[in-house]
């Protein structure tokens, strides 16, 4: 155990274990935890120790594997494979890789459970539960992403004989990205215009079977493969799909809201964005998966900040680097940050399922706020979150570089989030309608006589800025609200204030311009801000290790030599860097190939 951890953990000002309780929801949920994750981190399968040198494919078996895995201990141990089950949660959320589970569970079950009739439910989600079929959510083509209206697969209903002709016309409606969609899915949820009588009726979920349940192989009419290697998510086959014509029953339309009726007339639903159900779940989701990232990246970065120890400031004494102002600006905030955003997930979940019951039962007038919210939250924490797992990175120098440090794997995990469920300045022109400023300056722009579509382009770049201030605005309110609401010691709240304070001053400061611009804040004003972040670093300071260690990653979850608890940090990267599969050998096979030759040749 490093005694500079061993220091810091002694100096501690509070009880790290009432920290990660009320982080947690209470005792008795860290005990749930704690059990759920000991049975991820005492299963081998879900370990390799050369994880990070296999191939793509290797990878992708990997993975595979471990979700087979998954399945088996949640059938051992009955804990229920759905995504508002608590101990599915906990015990997906200790593997830290991407596994079919999500997208089968998150999207492919949820569709059906959100959006298909009792009879649908009834014989599709048995079978999605129990891992008779492997599905997925295929939404996005070649050539369109964002603009759902603008997909160009097409189901078209044959009266005939009451089916639905599953087709992608052109190269362009190819579907591309969905996940676990290239080699494991055998069914899919299908996002496609839907044509009866010769009229379209827009974008509705169909489920499709792709693979046959025998031999796995791709059914008549189904084209299907992985995309190819991406900057990260290397264990997700994110796959390609065209369908020629692929007949499917009327029946595999998710008709809980829209219906087709056998004679093929087109029953509306009461509100069409309802189709959209399972991407506004994601949203919420990763709200709190920006939260977790941040904090395993801030618990790497302060463990080996406290750890590492450079230049001489007084003859013989090489402080800790945690020591260093210039790192507490930049490693604090990320930590408030992370704690900021997981109270906001928190509340974006509760939010979700209060509205998600009244939807339930058909009362959809919340829907659009919900989609407002969840938007801009995910735009918000994702963009914020991948940009501070960068800082933390930065911010261990060197070892940052190397994949010891173990923020690369977060940050490859977290940055295709900018993207994906929203690309990220679209889902801010979500929530930016709702923003009263921005509004006046649309009514400007369309009074000069531009029309509406010409004026909200032209306004994108405030309307973006609105929707962050929005959210900013509202994830300091909930932070505060929430421990207002906590019941803590008085040497915890003492603790959790500062932080909190530095997370508002923080944002003032990063954001002065605009309380300039807008007349809130004067010059003055803000230096004191400048002023009190400096006094509220160094009240963190003498907890931070504390901090993060409330966070109560296990060693097996941050797959981190940096940021393991024991911070025993130099022999670890030098064991780490011996196990190096280039090392195996004392000569390189590549002496005896190339080097040697040049050595002998008269060049
Ligand atoms: C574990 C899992 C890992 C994750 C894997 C990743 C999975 C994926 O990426 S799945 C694919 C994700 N794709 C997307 O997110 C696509 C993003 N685009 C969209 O959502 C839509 O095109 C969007 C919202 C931009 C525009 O939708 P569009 O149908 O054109 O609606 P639009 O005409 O702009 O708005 C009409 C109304 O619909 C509302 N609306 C739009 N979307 C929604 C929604 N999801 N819910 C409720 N209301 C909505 C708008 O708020 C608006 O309401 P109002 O009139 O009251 O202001
Ligand atoms: C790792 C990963 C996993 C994914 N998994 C799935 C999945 O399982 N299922 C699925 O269906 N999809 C999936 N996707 C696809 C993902 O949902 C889309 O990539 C995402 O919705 C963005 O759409 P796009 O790619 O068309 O981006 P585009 O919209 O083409 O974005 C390109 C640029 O255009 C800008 N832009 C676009 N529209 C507007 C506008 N109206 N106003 C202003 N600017 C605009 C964007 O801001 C962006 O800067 C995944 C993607 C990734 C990266």
């Amino acid at each position: 155990m490093s005694e500079s951890l061993q220091t810091e953990r002694k100096n501690a000002t509070f009880n790290i274990k009432e920290l990660t309780d009320t982080l947690n929801g209470g005792p008795e949920e860290t005990r749930k935890r704690k059990q759920i994750e000991s049975l991820v981190f005492n299963t081998p399968a879900f370990h390799r120790q050369d994880r990070f040198q296999l191939s793509r494919e290797e990878i992708y078996d990997y993975s595979i594997k471990v979700y087979g895995e998954l399945i088996k201990l949640c059938k051992k141990e009955n804990i229920e494979i759905r995504y508002d089950n608590p101990d599915y949660v906990r015990l997906v959320g200790c593997i830290p890789e991407e596994i079919p589970v999500g997208l089968h569970v998150g999207m492919f079950s949820s569709s059906i459970s959100d959006q298909g009739t009792e009879e649908q439910q009834k014989k599709w989600i048995p079978l999605a539960r129990n891992f008779k079929i492997f599905g997925t959510y295929a939404q996005t083509e070649l050539a369109h992403g964002t603009f759902v209206r603008g997909l160009e697969t097409t189901a078209t209903y044959d009266e005939s004989k009451q089916e639905f002709i599953l087709n992608s016309p052109t190269i362009t409606s190819t579907k591309w990205w969905p996940g676990f969609l290239g080699r494991t899915s055998n069914h899919a949820v299908i996002a496609a215009q839907l044509y009866t009588k010769s009229k379209c009726y827009g974008i509705h979920m169909f489920i499709v079977q792709l693979r046959d349940l025998k031999d796995h192989k791709p059914l008549p009419g189904v084209t299907i493969g992985d995309i190819g290697d991406k900057f990260g998510f290397d264990t997700v086959d994110n796959g390609f799909l065209r369908l020629d014509n692929v007949h499917i029953p009327r029946e595999n339309m998710l008709m809980k809201y829209a219906k087709v009726t056998p004679e093929g007339k087109y029953l509306p639903p009461t509100n069409a964005k309802v189709a959209y159900s399972a991407m506004t779940l994601i949203r919420v989701v990763l709200v709190r998966g920006s939260a977790k990232a941040l904090a395993s990246a801030s618990t790497i970065a302060i463990r080996y900040s406290a750890v590492r120890h450079q230049t001489e400031t007084a003859p013989g004494k090489e402080p800790q680097v945690l020591d260093y102002v210039t790192q507490q600006y930049k490693l604090f905030p990320q930590l408030a940050t992370a704690l900021a955003f997981g109270f906001a997930g928190n509340y974006m979940i509760d939010t979700f399922n209060k509205i998600h019951s009244e939807i339930s039962s058909g009362q959809l007038d919340a829907l659009s706020e919900l989609h407002g919210i969840s938007s801009g939250l995910k735009a918000y924490t994702t963009d914020t979150a991948t940009a501070g797992i960068e800082v933390c990175r930065r911010a261990c120098g060197g070892h940052g570089y190397s994949n010891a440090c173990g923020i690369q794997h977060i940050y490859a995990n977290v940055l295709p989030c900018v993207t994906l469920e929203g690309e990220n300045t679209v889902m801010y022109l979500q929530a930016a309608s709702k923003v009263i400023s921005t509004i006046k300056r649309l009514e400007q722009l369309r009074r000069s006589g531009m029309d509406q579509d010409e004026a909200w382009n032209t306004a994108g770049i405030e309307l973006v800025q609105a929707a962050k201030a929005h959210c900013h605005y509202f994830i300091v309110k909930n932070y505060l609200r929430s421990l207002e609401k906590l019941n803590m010691t008085p040497s915890l709240r003492k603790v959790m204030n500062s932080i909190a304070l530095l997370y508002g001053n923080y944002g003032i400061d990063e954001n002065a311009g605009d309380f300039l611009e807008s007349g809130f804040m004067t010059g003055e004003q803000l230096n004191l801000v400048k002023a009190k972040i400096l006094q509220l670093l160094s009240e963190v300071r003498r907890n931070a290790v504390a901090v993060v260690d409330a966070f109560d990653f296990d060693d097996k979850y941050l797959r981190s030599i940096l940021g393991a608890y024991d911070g025993d940090v130099y022999n670890r990267l030098y064991n780490w860097a011996k196990s190096s599969p280039l090392n195996k050998t004392e000569v390189h096979s590549s002496y005896t190939e190339y080097l040697q030759q040049l050595l002998k040749s008269k060049l």
